[in-house]
């Protein structure tokens, strides 16, 4: 049995950010599926995981941790000698990462999930108003707008190489693709040549290739 155990369902985007960074480290392990359709994230003995309530956790041997974003700098860390070097650990490329990895918790993140809700509601049948898409469409643009500079500046979001500041972005970025908010991409050129380089990523293939184990 694998030391790793991934606990979730290969739908959700948070889980996928974790499954993208264990395929870019090429490591064993186990996906356990957590069936959200009959609220099994909600109980016990899941809870014990994720108090929460959300996919992801993840178990490594006798570590049991949640939130995808530090099971990746966990991942990152502990295995660093292993698959795609995921993180800087000193100087300027640090620190770009570091922001980098703010900015996609704390702005991008925030304007996707507007735009996520707007195509859940366009889903359902009730679409919102004019004016309430015309402003998060606005908002998240005024971030890609940011990105567009930057990228103009360097291939990936730290520098010169792929890290975990590109990798948070890959689920959301990939949800999007999907749906007509990929016109909000289309007219930035570096962000446009990053998302086509980031999305063709092995381990994200792999990822998003990823079935439940029901
Ligand atoms: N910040 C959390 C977010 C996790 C999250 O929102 N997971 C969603 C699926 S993508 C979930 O479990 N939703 C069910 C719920 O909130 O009840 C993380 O990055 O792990």
């Amino acid at each position: 049995m694998a030391a790793i155990k991934l606990h979730g369902n290969s739908h959700s985007t948070a889980v996928r950010r974790v499954l993208a960074c264990l395929y870019e480290k090429e490591l064993e392990f186990e996906f356990v599926f957590v069936d959200r359709n009959i609220g099994q994230h909600k109980k016990e003995p899941y809870l014990s995981l994720q108090p929460f309530g959300q996919v992801p956790a993840l178990e490594d041997g006798d570590l049991k941790i949640f939130e995808s974003r530090a099971i990746t700098n966990y991942i990152a860390k502990e295995y660093g000698d292993k698959g795609t070097q995921l993180i800087y650990t000193s100087g300027t490329q640090m620190a770009e990462m570091l922001v980098w990895m703010e900015v996609e918790a704390h702005q991008f993140n925030p304007a996707f999930s507007n735009l996520k809700l707007l195509v859940q509601a366009s889903r359902r049948g009730s679409p919102m108003s004019t004016a309430v898409v015309e402003e998060c469409e606005a908002k998240f643009s005024k971030v890609l707008d940011v990105y567009e500079a930057r990228l103009g500046q360097s291939e990936y979001l730290a520098g010169d190489g792929f890290t975990l500041a590109d990798l948070h972005h890959l689920p959301t970025i990939s949800y999007l693709m999907a749906t007509e908010y990929k016109k909000l991409f289309d007219s930035l050129p570096h962000v446009s040549a990053w998302v086509a380089n980031i999305t063709a990523r092995p381990a994200w293939v792999k990822a998003l290739a990823t079935k439940d184990q029901q």
